[in-house]
């Protein structure tokens, strides 16, 4: 069964495209290479021993997106990855955040039924909790003000899919799935995160200081009010990650979905201080990491982890991969990208 995947050569879709073929369904993948490298379905391949048929088409463009439902007969639903995902970057430059988040949803919600196709996966953020009043979040705590643009891109497509749904002659089923923090790379180190220039992101940033690319880490404030004062977050394995894509797509395909849209936080239900994730660093690895501490990051959310109890019950997902092994994982792809250069 055909899964189209936009954004499939990204970090997050790079590992559920893997995920899908070895569950047995065949992803189709859709990219603009806008953020992700071709070398990545070389990746791909090589995991799977079979190349991933590839479209390199701006999911936005309404007639390219045609032309691959077209040329893909039978797609039964679509995981929509492709977005752009950095809040700095999106506090600078809005429009084209709107413009691709929010267009490339739109013009996917409007061809989808064109070719019969009824079933989204949709990735989301935690980042619509804004900062939450108590934790961990559950998918019923309300959504507050998000912080940036990157993060109304998320809460505005959530809304659309709604608005959608509830149209009176609707047939879209979709699940949205609000991600935490994913971390790490594929087992085989053939896939991970490929950050283009100075990571935002914390653990990338860890690895590349490790790596010597970076002369130290700045950890981000030491005074929020959270057990050693650093912040919090819920890291989740990206292979973790994958696997709920593909339980969702059943999930979507057995037709058990109970209403229209469904949303699931997808963390491990754990919080992680920043100082916690590089002490483990630290031992998954080995490497002592220079590091100190700086300045709060303006935006940042003190605290946030999941409450993944839903994603369990409903879905029957539970993460299997720990924060060392997460982390170790990283650190053996940033030695994998070491080496090829
Ligand atoms: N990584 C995170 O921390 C995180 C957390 C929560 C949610 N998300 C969301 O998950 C999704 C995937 O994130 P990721 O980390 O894999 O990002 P990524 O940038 O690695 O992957 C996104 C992929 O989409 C492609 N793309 C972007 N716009 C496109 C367009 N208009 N047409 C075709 N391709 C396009 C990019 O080239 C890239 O390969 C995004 O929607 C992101 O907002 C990510
Ligand atoms: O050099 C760094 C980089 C990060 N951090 C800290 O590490 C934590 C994690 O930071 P990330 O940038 O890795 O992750 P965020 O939680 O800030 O944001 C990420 O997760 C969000 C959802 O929680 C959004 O989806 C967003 O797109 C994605 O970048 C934060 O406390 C941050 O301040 C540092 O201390 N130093």
């Amino acid at each position: 069964m055909k899964i189209l995947v936009t954004g499939g050569a990204g970090y997050i879709g790079s590992h559920a495209v893997v995920e899908l073929h070895q569950a047995g369904f065949q992803p189709i993948i859709v990219d603009n290479f806008s953020n992700s490298e071709e070398s990545v379905l070389a990746g791909i391949e090589g995991i799977l021993g079979t190349a991933v048929p590839t479209h390199r088409i701006d999911c936005a463009d309404e007639a390219a997106l045609r032309q691959v439902f077209a040329a893909e007969p039978d797609i039964v639903g679509v995981i929509h990855f492709a977005a752009f995902k950095a809040v700095g970057e999106s506090v600078a430059k809005p429009l084209a955040y709107f413009q691709n988040n929010v267009g490339s949803l739109l013009t996917l919600l409007k061809v989808m039924p064109e070719f019969g196709v009824e079933n989204l996966v949709f990735s989301s953020s935690c980042t619509v909790y804004g900062i939450p009043d108590a934790l961990p979040v559950t998918e019923a705590t309300p959504t507050k003000p998000a912080s940036s643009p990157y993060g109304r891109t998320k809460q505005m497509c959530e809304e659309i899919v709604h608005d959608v749904s509830a149209a009176p002659d609707n047939k879209l089923r979709t699940i949205l799935l609000r991600y935490f923090n994913p971390i790490g790379a594929h087992a085989s180190a053939r896939i991970g995160e490929l950050p283009l220039g100075v990571p935002n992101n914390l653990v990338p940033y860890i690895t590349q200081t490790a790596a010597g690319i970076r002369e130290k880490l700045t950890i981000n404030g030491s005074d929020y009010d959270t057990p050693d004062g650093t912040n919090v977050r819920d890291y989740i394995h990206v292979v973790d990650l994958a696997k709920a894509h593909v339980v969702a797509v059943q999930r979507l395909l057995d037709r058990k979905a109970t209403d229209t849209v469904e949303t699931f936080n997808v963390g491990t239900g754990h919080g992680n201080s920043v100082l916690e994730v590089v002490q483990a660093f630290e031992q998954a690895s080995g490497q002592k990491l220079n590091y100190s501490i700086g300045p709060r990051r303006p935006g940042d959310v003190p605290a946030i982890y999941a409450d993944a109890t839903k994603a369990a019950e409903v879905l029957g997902f539970k993460t299997e991969t720990s924060l060392l092994d997460s982390l170790a994982s990283s650190w053996k792809w940033q030695q994998t990208l070491a080496d090829k250069k």
